[in-house]
């Protein structure tokens, strides 16, 4: 069901951008984004993207209560209204780089009373299923509602975050099954968890991978049992955006774990997605390398909220401006050079 890009839109900006008034390959990374967007667009020159929309997918994990993250719980909730006022990391960043933020509350421990909100919190993993098989199934498809409501608001461009104490945890179980490779390789210290704080989540993951045994195999059994209802929200999201077309850039690890449970729901979900920056989480890189996607930036950033993504904005309008803007090297040399 996914399209995959414009195949010939790649080929002709490529070949663009080889014939710019600028050194072979003096472009780097942003020559290849600006040959990804055109891709996207179906147009060269690409557009700046000036509609860029971030969902911020909020939850709270029955994981937070067993030793695995540097806060407490409670601060999944006092950070929904701080996004909420706009006073957030990311909230100043989006300022900054005029992006849209939209929150979206799908498993935080309260009652919210709105719709797209699937449960109170998720199921600690290493003890029980995070959601019901049809809890997964509707938690995706809030997150598609999200994109088809974004996109309908003239998105050009979505980014994926996400805001919930412990919520590293899953997503690195998430990575791990996706990957079949083992806890100690895609753990990291989310909020700042020291070493004993690091082997319990380390013996957290590998006894939820233990508790999942084959279901690991299948992406939606996957997400029922070792991720959670903001989680399975933000995959619909980004294969939502694919499907439509829309092009995605990721943030940290929650985001590109579920960019990668995506990809195993509906191949070709990866080619509409860039990576907009390295967190400091190992299983996001790994899970990157699987999806093929080189991050944009490296600043050491592991906030979340989309907050990598967003900083990632102005090297994507950046791109689209050297594709269109800069001179072609045969308008301009003298005839006999
Ligand atoms: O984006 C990342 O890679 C990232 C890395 C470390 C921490 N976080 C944020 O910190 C929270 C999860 O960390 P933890 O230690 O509670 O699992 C959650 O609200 C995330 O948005 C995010
Ligand atoms: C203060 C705080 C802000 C956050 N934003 C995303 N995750 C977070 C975790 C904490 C602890």
């Amino acid at each position: 069901m996914i399209t995959p890009p414009s195949a010939e839109a790649r080929r002709e900006a490529g070949e663009r951008l080889g014939a710019l008034a600028v050194p072979a390959g003096a472009l780097g990374r942003l020559g290849e984004l600006g040959v990804w967007l055109a891709a996207c667009q179906g147009q060269v020159p690409p557009a700046a993207p000036s509609n860029v929309r971030l969902a911020v997918f909020a939850g709270d994990h029955g994981v937070a209560t067993h030793g695995v993250s540097a806060y407490p719980a409670a601060v999944t909730g006092a950070m929904l209204g701080v996004v909420a006022q706009g006073r957030s990391g990311v909230d100043a960043l989006a300022r900054a780089h005029g992006v849209h933020v939209r929150l979206v509350d799908v498993g935080v421990d309260h009652e919210s009373g709105h719709a797209l909100h699937v449960r109170r919190g998720s199921g600690a993993i290493h003890l029980e299923d995070a959601l019901t098989h049809a809890e997964t199934l509707q938690a995706l498809e809030v997150g598609a509602a999200v994109a088809r409501e974004e996109i309908a608001a003239g998105a050009d461009l979505l980014l994926s975050g996400d805001l919930g104490i412990g919520n590293t945890t899953p997503a690195a179980a998430l990575v791990a099954a996706g990957l079949g490779v083992p806890a100690e390789q895609v753990v990291g210290r989310g909020t700042g968890v020291d070493d004993a704080g690091l082997a319990r989540k380390t013996a957290v993951v590998e006894q939820a991978l233990q508790r999942a045994g084959a279901r690991a195999d299948d992406p939606v059994d996957c997400l029922t049992a070792l991720g959670s209802a903001d989680l399975a929200a933000a995959a619909g999201y980004v294969r939502e955006a694919a499907r439509a077309g829309v092009p995605v850039l990721l943030d940290g690890l929650m985001a590109v774990a579920c960019a990668l449970t995506a990809e195993r729901l509906e191949p070709g979900v990866a080619a509409w997605c860039a990576a907009g920056h390295r967190s400091t989480e190992p299983g996001q890189s790994l899970a990157l390398e699987k999806l093929g996607l080189e991050p944009l930036l490296d600043l050491g950033l592991r906030l979340g909220e989309g907050s990598g993504a967003v900083a990632a904005v102005p090297l994507v309008r950046a791109a689209a401006a050297l594709l269109g803007e800069v001179a072609l090297l045969a308008e301009v040399l003298p005839p006999d050079a």
